[in-house]
């Protein structure tokens, strides 16, 4: 089977799963998901003209003439009156703007003696100065978060003045963790020869957990036809993640495991470094993802297939990988018929790769804060020139 491009892989991937059941779920359990729907203001936000400034709500045609005091306008507490020639009503920021009134005077430019208001400074330069008009920020109706958009502080909290209380989301998507080998203990006990401490889960659950999923630890499990089989039988979830055991060595029975469990496997092998010998298939609801145990292979297959999965499943209009444009801070050789994901450092703008890319190197992982992308076939780039990057920290 020849390795698949990136790009197809990552297309499959998606067509393996398709977004999750729609809840209404309260403002704050809506944090990291996606709208499941166009999410559309309930009220027209400020719902009538406020004062932007702390002073007094005059008539611009006034500017200049002693303004007689009439009343106090403060947020939450209107001024039932109107402002007439000659007068003026006290204000705070967020409050409503009297009738009649078309600007705010602040009051560092006022000075106010008993109950008339005199022109200290050079006044607002024209009606409507420091006033917020009703609907300045959104009128009641408009879309306020798109379908697919993720819900950001920021959405939730524009949710929250547009009269929400909940939102239509994805179900929180479930994914089942398996770290796979013989050779593998919990991180901290004591080890014998040949045993190594078990490093992919922890990594892969803390790269998923901004995405609000429920994980599932499988923890370690052997490699052991039987074993392995009976523990992807039992998976309950939407995503199973495997790692290792994913290539073509004696011990390596991810696959056959998955199958006997009654597994499809769609692809095996990408045209990828490192993460060659990623598999996708599914396994009853779940989709599984197998990733290669090499501890970087197992970040960059997670990087590019296994949050735009759950990004999908979780309804994301857009779930790729985000990537950006920077220059590179060093010559690089050319690139051979993988696409290369190269560990750097972003430094004042510049990706610098680290010098030795060996993909069981966590120590480079760790320490690099961007992936340089290198296209199959790529040729010999100079320092200065533009590559694709992908930011990881
Ligand atoms: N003859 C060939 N050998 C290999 C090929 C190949 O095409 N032909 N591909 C290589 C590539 S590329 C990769 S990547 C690795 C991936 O192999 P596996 O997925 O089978 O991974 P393992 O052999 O199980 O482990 C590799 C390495 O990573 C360590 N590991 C595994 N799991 C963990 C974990 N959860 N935490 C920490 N470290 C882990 C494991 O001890 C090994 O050192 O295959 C190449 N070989
Ligand atoms: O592709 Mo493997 O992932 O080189 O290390």
């Amino acid at each position: 089977m020849p390795l698949l491009p990136v790009a197809e892989a990552q297309a499959r991937v998606l067509a393996l799963g398709t977004p999750l059941a729609i809840e209404h779920v309260a403002l704050a359990e809506a944090a990291h998901r996606y709208a499941a729907a166009d999410i559309r203001a309930r009220r027209t936000q400020p719902a009538s003209d406020l004062s932007a400034m702390d002073g007094y709500a005059i008539r611009h045609a006034d500017l200049g003439r002693p303004l007689r005091l009439i009343g106090e306008s403060a947020a939450g507490r209107p001024f039932t009156g109107a402002v007439g020639a000659g007068e003026s009503v006290r204000i705070f920021t967020g409050a409503t703007m009297p009738a009649g009134a078309d600007c705010v005077l602040v009051q560092e430019e006022a000075r106010a003696e008993g109950d008339i208001i005199h022109l200290s400074g050079e006044g607002p330069a024209h009606p409507g100065r420091n006033v917020r008009r009703r609907g300045l920020d959104f009128a009641d109706g408009d879309v306020l978060i798109p379908a697919g958009a993720a819900i950001t502080p920021a959405r939730l909290a524009v949710a929250a003045i547009g009269g929400h209380a909940t939102l239509p989301v994805h179900a929180r998507v479930r994914v089942a963790i398996a770290a796979t080998g013989d050779e593998l203990v919990p991180a901290g006990q004591s080890l014998d020869a040949g045993q190594l401490p078990e490093s992919n889960g922890v990594m892969l659950a803390a790269m998923l957990a901004p995405l609000g999923v429920d994980i599932l630890d499988l923890g370690i499990l052997p490699d052991r036809a039987d074993a392995l089989e009976a523990a992807f039988r039992a998976v309950d979830a939407d995503v199973l993640v495997t790692t290792g055991g994913a290539s073509v060595g004696d011990h390596d029975l991810v696959r056959p495991a998955l199958e006997a469990a009654g597994a499809t496997i769609d692809f095996w092998r990408i045209a990828l470094r490192p993460g060659k010998p990623m598999m996708a298939g599914r396994l009853g609801r779940a989709v599984v993802m197998g990733l290669p145990g090499n501890p970087v292979s197992a970040f960059v297959t997670a990087e590019l297939f296994v949050k735009p999965l759950v990004r999908h499943l979780a309804g994301a209009a857009d779930p790729s990988p985000p990537t950006l444009t920077a220059k590179l801070g060093e010559d690089l050789p050319a690139n051979g018929e993988r696409t290369d994901y190269l560990r750097a450092e972003l430094r004042d703008g510049a990706a610098f790769a680290s010098t030795i890319q060996d993909s069981s190197m966590l120590r480079t992982l760790a320490r690099s804060t961007c992936l340089i992308v290198r296209p199959p076939h790529a040729t010999a780039a100079r320092f200065g020139d533009s590559a694709e990057i992908l930011m990881i920290a």
